[in-house]
C-alpha cells in the first residue's frame, strides 16, 4: 500500500446545517451570488425545518470518515483522512488549516461528486483553490468517479434490492440534479452536455445489468426562475406521464447522488413518493451509497491509482461505459459559468 507522494486524503463534501439556526446562514452560503429566487429559498428552508433543521449529509460524512479510516488500516495504510465541507462546517478552511499544521504538503481529494458540471466539478475546484492558493501544501483532485465500475455495481446491487420490493414489472427511473440547460451544455467543455451523457451512460449499464428494459432519467430539485429552463423532465411530472402509459410501480434510482441528503430524503422520499402514492404508483427508492465500506475501497483505489501515477508508474484506471477514465485534469474551459471567473485547482 503506497500513497506516495501523498501524505493526506481530504474528503471533500458540500457540507449541510445541523440545527434549525444553521438553516438560513447555510442557504446564505450556499446562494452567494447565484441569483435564486426568494421564493425557492423559503421553500427549500422549509424542506430542512421539517426535517428538525438538520441534513442528514454531515452524518454521513462522519460515518464515511470512519468507513475509510477503517478501511486504511485493515489495509495497511497510513495515511490520515481529513474532511472539509464547501458551504458549511466544518469548512474546507479549517481542514486546510489543520494538514498545514500536521505538516501535510501534498493531498488527494476525494470530492462526494460523481459527475461533471460547474455545480459537481469546477465550483468545488474553485473552492478548493481559494482556500488553498497561498498555504504550502500541493492539492490534488481524484478524477470523476461516475463510471468507476464500484460505483456502478453498487447502484445495479441497490437498484436490484429496490426492484425485489416493487416487482420485477417496475418501470425504473434513475434521477439526478436538475441543472440549468446552460449549465450542462457547458460540462465538460462548450456544447459537450457531458452531465446528461454521464448519467445517461450510468442508467444504460445498471438497466444493462438488471436486464430491465422499461428505464429513464428525470431530475429534480429545480431551483431556478421559471424563464431559464433547467433538464427535464421533472421527477413528479414524469411519474404523471407514467401513471399515463400503464405503468403500476416505479423503482427510483438516485444516481446523481453519493448519500441519502436532503435532495433524497424530502424530494424523493417525501415528495415524489406522495405523488407516486397520489398515481396509485407501487413505489421504492433504491439505497445509495452512502458509507458502504465498498464505497470507501472504491475511494482508496482512486487514491492509490492516482498516487502510482503521480509517481510515473501505469496504473490500471477501470472504467466503465463508453467513456473511459476521465482525465486528472479538466481543460480550462471545463464547466465554465460565464458568471463565475475564479481560478481553479485540477
Ligand atoms: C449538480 C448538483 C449537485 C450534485 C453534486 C454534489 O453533490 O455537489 C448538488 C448537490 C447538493 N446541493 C445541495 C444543496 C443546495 N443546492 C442548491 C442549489 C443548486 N444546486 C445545484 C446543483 C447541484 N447541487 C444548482 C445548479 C443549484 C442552483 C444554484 C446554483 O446555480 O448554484 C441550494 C440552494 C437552494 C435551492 O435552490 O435548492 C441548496 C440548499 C446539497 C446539500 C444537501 C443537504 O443539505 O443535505 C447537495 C449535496
Ligand atoms: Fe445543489
Amino acid at each position: 500500500m503506497d500513497a506516495r507522494p501523498y501524505d493526506a486524503l481530504l474528503l471533500v463534501s458540500f457540507g449541510g446545517p445541523e440545527k434549525p439556526e444553521d438553516v438560513v446562514p447555510f442557504l446564505e452560503n450556499v446562494t452567494r451570488g447565484r441569483g435564486i429566487p426568494k421564493e425557492r429559498l423559503v421553500e427549500v428552508g422549509e424542506h430542512y425545518f421539517g426535517f428538525g433543521g438538520k441534513s442528514p449529509i454531515n452524518g454521513i460524512n462522519r460515518e464515511l470518515l470512519a468507513a475509510l479510516r477503517a478501511d486504511f488500516a485493515e489495509q495497511g495504510l497510513d495515511l490520515p483522512v481529513y474532511w472539509g465541507n464547501r458551504n458549511w462546517d466544518p469548512y474546507l478552511a479549517d481542514a486546510f488549516e489543520q494538514m498545514v499544521a500536521d505538516g501535510v504538503e501534498r493531498v488527494a481529494c476525494f470530492m462526494t461528486s460523481a459527475y461533471s458540471s460547474y455545480s459537481s466539478c469546477r465550483q468545488y475546484r474553485e473552492d478548493l483553490f481559494e482556500v488553498s492558493n497561498d498555504l504550502p501544501i500541493r492539492v490534488d483532485r481524484l478524477r470523476h468517479h461516475f463510471n468507476h465500475p464500484v460505483f456502478v455495481e453498487l447502484f445495479t446491487e441497490y437498484a436490484r434490492d429496490a426492484l425485489a420490493q416493487v416487482g420485477p414489472d417496475a418501470h425504473v427511473v434513475f434521477v439526478t440534479h436538475s441543472v440549468p440547460d446552460q449549465m450542462n451544455e457547458a460540462s465538460g467543455g462548450p456544447g459537450c452536455g457531458l452531465y446528461e451523457h454521464q448519467h445517461l451512460s450510468v442508467a444504460r449499464l445498471v438497466s444493462e445489468a438488471l436486464g430491465v428494459t422499461q428505464w429513464s432519467l428525470a431530475y429534480c430539485s429545480r431551483s431556478g426562475p421559471p424563464s431559464q429552463p433547467w433538464l427535464e423532465p421533472d421527477i413528479n411530472d414524469h411519474l404523471e406521464e407514467l401513471a399515463g402509459q400503464d405503468v403500476t410501480g416505479v423503482v427510483l434510482v438516485p444516481i446523481g447522488f453519493v448519500a441519502d441528503h436532503m435532495e433524497v430524503v424530502y424530494d424523493l422520499d417525501t415528495e415524489a413518493k406522495a405523488t407516486a402514492e397520489k398515481l396509485g404508483l407501487r413505489f421504492a427508492r433504491a439505497a445509495s451509497p452512502n458509507a458502504d465500506p465498498r464505497y470507501a475501497a472504491m475511494i482508496r483505489d482512486l487514491l492509490l491509482e492516482r498516487a502510482a501515477a503521480e509517481r510515473g508508474e501505469s496504473p490500471e484506471r477501470p472504467a466503465v461505459g463508453e467513456f473511459g477514465p476521465k482525465a486528472d485534469t479538466c481543460a480550462a474551459d471545463c464547466c465554465l459559468n460565464p458568471r463565475s471567473q475564479r481560478p481553479v485547482i485540477a
